[in-house]
């Protein structure tokens, strides 16, 4: 065959605008170096509050240097497009085999409802049926969620077709309804009628599954029903029970794996890996390593898709579009992984705990793409089996898709599940590579991250897609205390990456492009932003108590370079949220948050680690929770802050606030009383800035604190903690 033309099956574009903002960076560094020679050169000169001006430098020397980290993911943005045309004209008929995991771990917080809603958005892929295979892992062996799955697989037998038909979209059920809601009902009447049926089946499978979840039992004559729920009778907690497997539906099962029009169904299998309280289980990396071992025994496919269970798919051809990748002649060999975004559904509009990670997912993902890839972000990622497995790249490495012998064409159910279940069990990766070399890295709390990485560092490349239809939906956290452990989680991986023997820093030396590098450790330093921030947002303010400048003069040359980093950074990050189509009051929004992680999540994650090293705490994974109360999620919509219940970390931020506020109050009564002299404020200028914006985005502490009476503010036990830390430092700080 003579190519006559080679048409890629993608296409990759760079960012416009780039000389601009390179400018822009080099003008803003040139700013940055002379406020590092202000600090050196005057740092002699101050007589009262020495330490504090060399606190300052140290500050202003890591932010400069984080700052110059961050241009990395800025500076050279590129934009992929594929062609699903050209990949169904030319490899339709050969489209390799896709196995899809969901994990799940707990029933309470991740309800049934929405793992099987999820389950179901991937079974109705725009894909041949018989090449997918879609698994639910459930770290909990969790009755409820196997009767749910059980259930949806019999819904599937309508769902499916039903999709495909009518060229439905989303394929989440519940998504789907939900969005008639706005987009209107179906005009076409055959669609109407079935949309009739189809909601009714739902809305009984529904019934019958909170009821389950209510009971907390799943009722007799459904478990007489399905063999599967003997697989129980051993089981005495979710800590300790054997390996339950179930194929739900599998093409060779000819009386229960066709959907209603006579067409196969996508295999569907449950798993609960084995658990034991003696061995550990790793979490999700665990859950996921055991699913690479059963879904190769069954049906292994090429390319893997993971999804967290909440992330249903939005958008029926991402596996197409993420094929087009792969699949590409010349440049599909070396991509190991397509990370798609994780947008969140339940975001609001001007998205109070910035959880929708805008500048992350528009600007810093694009940009780790032009030097190597995106890394692994845990959900919403196409994989290739090999790399994924631990195989490393080289320039013979070819992608070979035509060898798929159906080398499960007469495989026997029962054997399967019996050979598959030893793969699942707690000793089988005992003295194996599994966790170390093969499959997801174990002991570090981002194992995705730390897993992404170390497939690049193994020569691979990864893909960054953000199509206009958002491929996935989730939900992000919908409180404050949520939102911080879950970035403390984050932060404390991320640097765990840097102290392990993966670090970006050293192991990633010569096996990742520079740019990569430091892209990399832009996260993984997130958590030791703290001890700058808070220098920052604490010792200004009680120097201006004491009259004491840290900053230049008003009138003083010194205080241009001062002004343009503030002003231009304010400005350019500004606009950048605009660009993403964010607004003015989520980009303020945006930056509270921002505050909020590194005076807390960041600084425990710090202490965690550094306790971790010295062995006096173990790591663990604190699930988010799926599920808002009605109540709380009343003020989710309106915006309303949800402080809640009492952590360490809410008094931190609740002292920090108050701190602040009342070094602001006390110089404003100085200014109101005309006591001190005018010409005070020229000097402090800057610290009177930086301590009235503590305050003023500080605005919902305060209301949490004295004003709300909701069950949302924050509790009266932070009140009384914070109240006395902080007039604790500001009383000591007068007197001394
Ligand atoms: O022991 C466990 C713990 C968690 N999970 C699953 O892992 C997923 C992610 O957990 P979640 O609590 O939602 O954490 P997030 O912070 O939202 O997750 C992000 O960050 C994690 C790493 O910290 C990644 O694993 C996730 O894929 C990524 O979406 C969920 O489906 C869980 O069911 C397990 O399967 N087993
Ligand atoms: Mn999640």
């Amino acid at each position: 065959m003579g190519r006559v033309e080679y048409s890629p099956l993608f296409e990759t574009r760079r960012c416009r605008g780039r000389f601009i903002y390179r400018s822009f960076a080099i003008s803003l560094f040139v700013a940055i170096c002379f406020i590092w020679h202000y600090r050196f050169s005057h740092i002699t000169k101050g007589e009262d509050g020495n330490w504090a001006w060399l606190g300052m430098l140290a500050s202003e020397l890591w932010f400069g240097f984080y700052w110059v980290l961050t241009q990395a993911l800025r500076w050279n943005l590129v934009f992929r497009q594929p062609f699903k045309n050209r990949l169904s004209q030319r490899y339709e008929k050969k489209l390799p085999r896709v196995d899809i995991f969901v994990c799940t771990a707990d029933p309470d917080i991740e309800p049934a409802m929405m793992v099987i809603n999820t389950v179901l958005s991937v079974m109705a892929y725009d894909y041949p049926t018989e090449k997918l295979s879609v698994y639910l892992s459930d770290d909990a062996g969790s009755q409820i969620t196997f009767y749910a799955l059980l259930e949806a697989s019999n819904f599937a037998k309508h769902w499916v077709p039903f999709c495909k038909r009518f060229k439905v979209e989303p394929r989440s059920p519940s998504a789907y309804f939900k969005s008639l809601v706005s987009s209107g009902y179906p005009t076409d009447p055959s669609q109407a009628k079935e949309l009739g049926n189809i909601k009714k089946l739902y809305d009984e499978m529904e019934k019958r599954i909170e009821d389950a979840t209510k009971f907390g039992e799943v009722a007799k004559e459904a478990r007489l029903k399905h063999m599967g729920f003997s697989q129980w009778d051993s089981y005495s907690s979710r800590r300790d029970h054997d390996t339950i497997l179930q194929i739900l539906l599998h093409k060779n099962d000819h009386n229960n794996s066709k959907d209603v029009d006579g067409f196969v169904l996508p295999a569907l299998v449950y798993l609960a890996r084995e658990k034991r309280p003696q061995y550990f289980h790793n979490f999700k990396a665990g859950a996921m390593n055991s699913l690479l071992r059963v879904s190769s025994n069954i049906s292994n496919g090429k390319i893997i898709l993971n999804v967290d269970c909440d992330m249903y798919s939005n958008n029926s051809q991402s596996v197409r579009d993420a094929l087009c990748f792969f699949m590409d002649e010349e440049k599909g060999q070396e991509i190991a992984y397509v990370q798609f975004p994780q947008t969140f559904e339940n975001a609001t509009k001007n998205d109070l705990y910035g959880g929708s990670l805008t500048s992350i997912l528009e600007v810093e993902f694009p940009g780790l793409d032009g030097y190597g890839g995106p890394l692994y972000a845990g959900t919403g990622c196409f994989h290739k089996r090999e790399s994924l497995c631990g195989m490393k790249f080289s320039d013979q490495y070819c992608n070979d898709w035509n060898s798929e012998d159906d080398q499960f064409k007469e495989a026997n159910l029962q054997e399967l599940e019996q050979q598959s279940k030893v793969l699942a069990s707690c000793n089988y990766e005992e003295n194996t590579l599994w966790g170390k070399e093969m499959g997801l890295k174990y002991g570090c709390p981002v194992e995705d991250v730390i897993t992404g990485l170390s497939i690049q560092c193994q020569g691979w490349k990864s893909v960054y897609y953000n199509p206009p239809r958002k491929a996935f939906l989730g939900l992000a956290p919908t409180t404050l205390p949520q939102t911080l452990v879950q970035h403390k989680r984050w932060s404390e991986g991320d640097l765990q990456i840097l102290l392990s023997k993966y670090s970006p820093a050293w192991y990633g030396f010569g096996r990742i492009n520079f740019g990569l590098q430091m892209g990399y450790s832009v996260y993984c330093l997130w958590a030791p932003n703290c001890l700058a921030t808070l220098y920052y947002s604490i010792i200004p303010s009680l120097y201006l108590l004491k009259g004491i400048p840290l900053f230049p003069k008003i009138s003083s040359p010194w205080f241009i370079p001062f002004a343009y980093v503030i002003v231009g950074e304010t400005t350019y990050s500004l606009l950048e949220f605009f660009f993403c189509g964010g607004t003015f009051q989520g980009w303020w929004n945006d930056q509270r948050i921002w505050l909020y992680k590194r005076t807390s999540s960041y600084l425990f994650a710090c202490i965690d680690t550094i306790l971790k090293l010295f062995g006096f705490s173990e790591s663990t994974f604190t699930i988010t929770t799926k599920v808002t109360e009605e109540d709380a999620s009343k003020r989710h919509e309106k915006e309303i802050m949800e402080f809640g219940t009492s952590s360490p970390m809410l008094t931190v931020l609740a002292t920090l606030a108050l701190l602040n506020l009342f070094c602001f109050l006390s110089v404003l009564k100085d200014a109101i009383l005309g006591e001190g002299d005018i010409g005070a404020y020229e000097t402090m200028g800057l610290q009177v800035l930086l301590c009235g914006f503590l305050v003023f985005i500080n605005l919902p502490i305060y209301q949490g604190l004295f004003l709300r009476k909701d069950n949302g503010r924050l509790p009266s036990s932070i009140a009384i903690k914070s109240i006395v830390f902080a007039l604790g430092v500001f009383i000591s700080f007068i007197f001394t």
